[in-house]
């Protein structure tokens, strides 16, 4: 019997390559950067004399197969077309406009600087030299303009910005070298090159040491000068570092934060990633660990950007408020460096060692709320704020991009079911309270689910018409439907619903999540004048409620209230819904009415919602999040909303739109908030 095959001379295998000389053969065949051809060589030498059973050896091949499987000149080009930018962002977004305006400005500011044209001037004193030198240039596709000496040229730099001057050095009045320094001070990113007949090596070190790019001796070798002006006008092409600040878009969830980075990624042509960084716990994973460690990565950086191929992705750098609370290193210092464009050119990953360039990466971050940012981090961004949606436009969003995704990602195609607006906002005030559109795309999905099982089965909803099982009349989707899909209404108007109470004011506050309202309780008994406050308050808080509370002692008699009352009753505050971080100074103006009420026995409408902080005599000063906190108010189902005087143009702003449909109202002082807070006053 025969258990193994003889191998026969000629028939054997052509002999494997290593997996040595398979690197070897890719080092050299890549287009590496210097310093890191460099790194891969060293490690391919290290892996040479490394026996192949330790584990080392594992590591090294891992390392150089990471090393070169990066895209280091790896590039998506550029499309930047505003038209269809703005095409683009309209088509994925609804409304949004000045968001838009800001990017489409960001995106206009790039495209500027990248298909600005290569400006020189040309410096000499000799006519002919001179009109000899611009020919040239000028042929080779340039901008190009001329001066006959030094004072000429320094008065063109200050009006145009060159990116190089090719100058003659011995002139009158002005040598080359003075007008190299002269240059240099007015406009510092301008290349300066020589030229001229004396060319000593003396003069050329001179030339060189004060910032010159170039030395060309005279006669003017052509085809030098053509190479030298290319490479330097490609330098300036390649898209250089973009010393804009970063985007950082911030506001509540689900208000198109991340989807308007991947439309800027669509509209340029790039490829999008995204980082959350909500769960990030070391500044190993993104900066990497050292290959020391036993099953050391990359990090995430550069892990992503090895995925994706390419050195020039949209990155969305997602929740970047929401690390460092329990982070190991220093996230500050990380994107710092990663978002700075003097720094990000030379990143260096800890488990790659070999700095690698970022400088063409377009870093987007995401914020709930930026306050939560460190101040020089906060430097580097450029915030650009969305805010929450009123009832109304989140109906346009849901019915002009979210709906009709949900229903074809469900196949309710044939035909579409057609869901009214006034369902929409059925869903929009019952089923959902959010500032965003997140939770309501959720519920349309649900109300797809429940219709693609009913037309699958051919039944009817309860309460509705038949849903066709096979082409024929649309399902519609009417008001009256939505509890037969959804179920019971989950969220109730609470400040439309509620009765006026003694001591409990409607008051709004600003969250990272958006407004919310909030009821502040106060009662009182009999006591020795005690101030008692709960409801997990900041300290901010609390002085505001002490800040009330002698308000209301002091004016006591204006009040018509018994001066000695509170001496002899305790007070005690309470603000519920222990979710809601409660700090700021913006609840002063509840507070102050909330005890008002307490120590008037006047009851409060709760469909008045206020914000504003006050003073010790009883002023009403601005407050931040007008926007959220009146949005907030119309989700609650508020009436009115008190505002502080100086907030008006914020709320101005907010009528343009299309606001909430509730009456905004304006107060100086506390008082002025009485009659229209208290019911029957
Ligand atoms: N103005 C809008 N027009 C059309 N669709 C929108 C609009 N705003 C949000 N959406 C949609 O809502 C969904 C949620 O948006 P997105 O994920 O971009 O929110 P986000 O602000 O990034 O939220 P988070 O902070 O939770 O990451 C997406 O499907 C998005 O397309």
């Amino acid at each position: 019997m025969l258990f193994f095959q003889k191998r026969t001379e000629g028939a054997l295998p052509p002999a494997p390559t290593s997996d040595l000389e398979q690197l070897k053969a890719r080092i050299a065949s890549q287009e590496l950067p210097f310093h890191a051809r460099e790194a891969a060589k060293r490690e391919l030498e290290r892996l040479e004399k490394t026996d192949q059973s330790v584990a080392e050896y594992g590591v090294g091949l891992a390392y150089l197969d990471f090393l070169l499987g990066l895209p280091w000149v790896v590039a998506t080009p550029d499309r930047l077309n505003l038209a269809e930018a703005e095409a683009v962002l309209a088509r994925r977004h609804q409304g949004l406009g000045q968001i838009k305006d800001r990017v489409l400005e960001y995106l206009a500011s790039r495209a500027l600087r990248n298909v600005a044209d290569f400006h020189v001037l040309v410096v000499d004193d000799e006519d002919i030299a001179r009109a000899n030198l611009e020919h040239v240039l000028r042929k080779e596709g340039y901008r190009v303009r001329g001066a006959a000496n030094g004072l000429e040229a320094l008065e063109e730099v200050r009006r145009w910005e060159f990116d190089l001057i090719v100058t003659d050095l011995k002139m009158d009045k002005m040598d080359g070298l003075e007008l190299l320094a002269a240059a240099r001070q007015v406009s510092p990113a301008t290349r300066v090159m020589l030229v001229t007949g004396f060319a000593t090596v003396d003069t050329a070190v001179a030339a060189m040491r004060q910032g010159a790019v170039y030395y060309l001796a005279k006669p003017v070798n052509l085809d030098e000068l053509r190479s030298t002006v290319a490479r330097l006008a490609g330098e300036k092409a390649a898209p250089t570092a973009f010393r804009s600040p970063v985007l950082c878009f911030s506001g509540p969830p689900g208000t198109g934060k991340t989807s308007v980075g991947q439309a800027i990624a669509e509209a340029l042509g790039r490829k999008f990633h995204r980082i959350s960084l909500a769960g990030l716990r070391d500044e190993a994973e993104l900066r990497g660990h050292r290959r020391t460690y036993v099953g050391a990565l990359p990090g995430r950086v550069l892990q992503s950007i090895s995925r994706l191929g390419v050195r020039n992705p949209v990155f969305m750098l997602d929740e970047i408020d929401k690390i460092g609370k329990d982070f190991r290193g220093d996230p500050a210092a990380v994107f710092l460096e990663m978002l700075d464009p003097e720094q990000n050119g030379q990143f260096v990953d800890n488990y790659l060692e070999v700095p690698f360039d970022l400088s063409q990466v377009l870093f987007i971050a995401t914020a709930n709320d930026v306050r939560e940012l460190s101040g020089p981090l906060l430097d580097r961004l450029e915030v650009v704020p969305f805010a929450g949606y009123s009832a109304g436009e989140k109906v346009g969003i849901a019915a002009s991009h979210l709906l009709p995704r949900q229903l074809r990602e469900h196949g309710l195609t044939h035909p579409y079911p057609v869901v009214t607006p006034q369902a929409i906002r059925a869903v929009v005030d019952g089923y959902t309270r959010e500032a965003g559109v997140r939770n309501l795309d959720r519920e349309l999905g649900r109300i797809c689910r429940k219709l693609a099982k009913l037309r699958l089965e051919g039944t009817t909803p309860p309460g509705g018409q038949a849903v066709p099982a096979g082409g024929a009349d649309a399902t519609v989707v009417d008001e009256a439907l939505i509890p037969a899909l959804l179920g019971p209404k989950r969220f109730i108007r609470e400040a439309a619903g509620s009765t006026p109470r003694v001591g409990v004011a409607t008051g709004l506050v600003y969250a990272d999540y958006g407004g919310e309202i909030i009821f502040v309780e106060a009662i009182r008994m009999k006591g020795t004048g005690q101030l008692l406050l709960t409801g997990s308050l900041g300290e901010v808080l609390r002085e505001s409620a002490q800040t009330a509370l002698s308000l209301v002692r002091s004016r006591a008699g204006e009040l018509g209230l018994d001066p000695d009352l509170f001496a002899t009753q305790d007070v005690h505050v309470h603000i519920p819904a222990g979710s809601i971080p409660k700090e700021g100074s913006s609840a002063g103006l509840t507070l102050a009415l909330a005890l008002i009420s307490l120590f008037t026995d006047k009851a409060l409408r709760p469909d008045v919602a206020m914000t504003g902080e006050i003073t010790l005599t009883g002023y009403v000063l601005p407050v931040g999040g007008i926007r959220e906190k009146v949005l907030a108010a119309a989700r609650a189902g508020a009436r009115q909303v008190i505002l502080p005087e100086g907030n008006r143009t914020d709320a101005l702003a907010l009528a343009g739109t299309d606001g909430p449909e509730l009456e905004t109202l304006f107060v100086r002082t506390v008082f002025e908030a009485l009659p229209l807070a208290l019911v029957g006053d």
